[in-house]
């Protein structure tokens, strides 16, 4: 079993993610989650933070000279804008003087850091978390909803990934199929992980060019309407053995733990496996995939609507997953709200934002698509080790290849 967590602040002096279950063996380097921190920071629509904040990377226990050792693997994520904030979110008490130094200076950044948030922002966890923590202001919600805390989940992705790929050749990759009412179309060519460098490259994580730079018109136009746009990403992984999941179980259906997993991000709205809600417009004889021939363990199919999963159980074809973004919350054309220390209507606090999350929100869901499937993987496999993982799928896949050869 898998387990992963993570703990930290936005604006704090870091994140933190452990994870535990990783057999002994797996290679993995810090460039290379370093490297996986960087896709997440890159995407146009992002906002001005991405461009001064920058990830610092310490691996802290679980892996030696280059390969995990089993133990669990701690990754720290320093926030290089921690000075600024080293008052506000200081650990420590800190005397009311030290939160009103900058009154009357004019520096109005400073000031309206160190206020206390009264004013709920609309589609934010500010006005349910400060009632339901008994907070006095919706700072310490926010610090801790707010999406700076997937630079740890990615960190951990980039870990799974190579996991993943090492015990059974799976590789993953993510795209951005919508952004607000721009679509890429339903018969454009879907990418292939050997895509990775294309897409990083791209500004908005998009196969087609066309499609591209009407997505790239359309963040630049919501940017200067002062609105904010969602839109829908897919995640695709190839060499995916038929067998991850169990029917047998809800919580162990392996759409299940998709599903929760990308819910689990947030500004994630709805989930799709395969053709989805597509699926239900469809009559039954359109909405299946046929069986073409089976040989050896090889399984050939007229179609994957199903997205690689029947039954909770991963079958084989390429798994295909969608999450929908929902907007960002932070509406720069500011939405009303109340203002809690006066009981007055009041617009929502709006000092800068993202205007779209999308395309980072490509890799966040990739790596939480990595993490559901490297956990289904060892629980298939067993295994402290790399190798001692790769024989048993070995074995089990031999049996597979048994089974269906004529
Ligand atoms: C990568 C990423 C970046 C985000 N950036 C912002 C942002 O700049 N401003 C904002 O208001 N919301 C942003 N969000 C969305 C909020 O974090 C999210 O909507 C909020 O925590 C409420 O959670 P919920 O939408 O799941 O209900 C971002 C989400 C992601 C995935
Ligand atoms: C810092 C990141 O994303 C942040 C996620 C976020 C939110 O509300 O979710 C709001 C923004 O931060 P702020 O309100 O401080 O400008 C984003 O920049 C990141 O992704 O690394």
């Amino acid at each position: 079993m898998l387990r992963w967590m993570t703990a930290g602040e936005s604006h704090g002096e870091a994140l933190t993610a452990i994870i535990e279950g990783v057999p002994a063996g797996v290679e993995i380097t810090s460039e290379q989650i370093r490297a996986a921190l960087a896709r997440r920071r890159l995407g146009h629509g992002r906002g001005a933070r991405q461009k001064f904040e920058a990830d610092e990377l310490s691996i802290l226990g679980g892996i030696r000279h280059g390969r995990t050792l089993g133990s669990p693997i701690a990754l720290s994520i320093g926030n290089s804008e921690w000075p600024k904030w080293s008052t506000v979110m200081s650990a420590d008490p800190v005397p009311e003087t030290a939160l009103r130094k900058h009154a009357g200076t004019g520096d109005e950044r400073e000031i309206a850091r160190n206020l206390p948030l009264t004013r709920p922002r609309p589609g934010h966890a500010d006005l349910p978390g400060l009632l339901k923590y008994d907070l006095p202001d919706a700072r310490p919600v926010l610090e801790r909803a707010s999406a700076r805390e997937t630079a740890a989940r990615v960190a951990l992705g980039a870990v799974a990934e190579a996991l993943l790929e090492q015990v059974a050749g799976i590789r993953l990759v993510s795209h951005v199929v919508r952004i607000g009412t721009v679509a890429l179309p339903d018969d454009a060519a879907r990418p292939t992980p050997d895509d990775e460098v294309r897409l990083s490259a791209d500004p908005v994580r998009c196969t087609d060019p066309a499609t591209g730079a009407a997505m790239v018109a359309a963040i630049d136009s919501a940017r200067k309407a002062g609105d904010t746009l969602g839109g829908v990403v897919e995640v695709i992984a190839t060499g995916v053995p038929i067998g991850l999941g169990a029917h047998v179980q809800a919580d162990r259906r392996l759409d299940a733990r998709l599903a929760g997993a990308l819910m689990g991000i947030q500004a994630v709205k709805g989930v799709e496996i395969g053709d989805g809600f597509a699926e239900a417009a469809r009559p039954g004889s359109a909405a299946h995939d046929e069986i073409l021939t089976i040989d050896a363990g090889r399984v050939d199919r007229a179609t994957n609507r199903a997205g690689g999963i029947e039954g909770g159980i991963s079958n084989g074809a390429p798994l295909r997953v969608r999450a929908a973004y929902k907007p960002i919350s932070t509406v720069p054309h500011a939405l009303r709200t109340i203002d809690l220390a006066t009981g007055e209507p009041a617009t929502g606090l709006h000092q800068r934002s993202d205007t779209t999350a999308v395309v980072p929100g490509a890799v966040i869901a990739e790596a939480m698509v990595a993490l559901v499937l490297a956990d289904a993987l060892v629980e298939k496999t067993g295994g402290d080790s790399v190798a001692e993982a790769r024989r048993n799928l070995s074995g089990y896949l031999a049996r597979v290849a048994e089974r269906t050869q004529w």
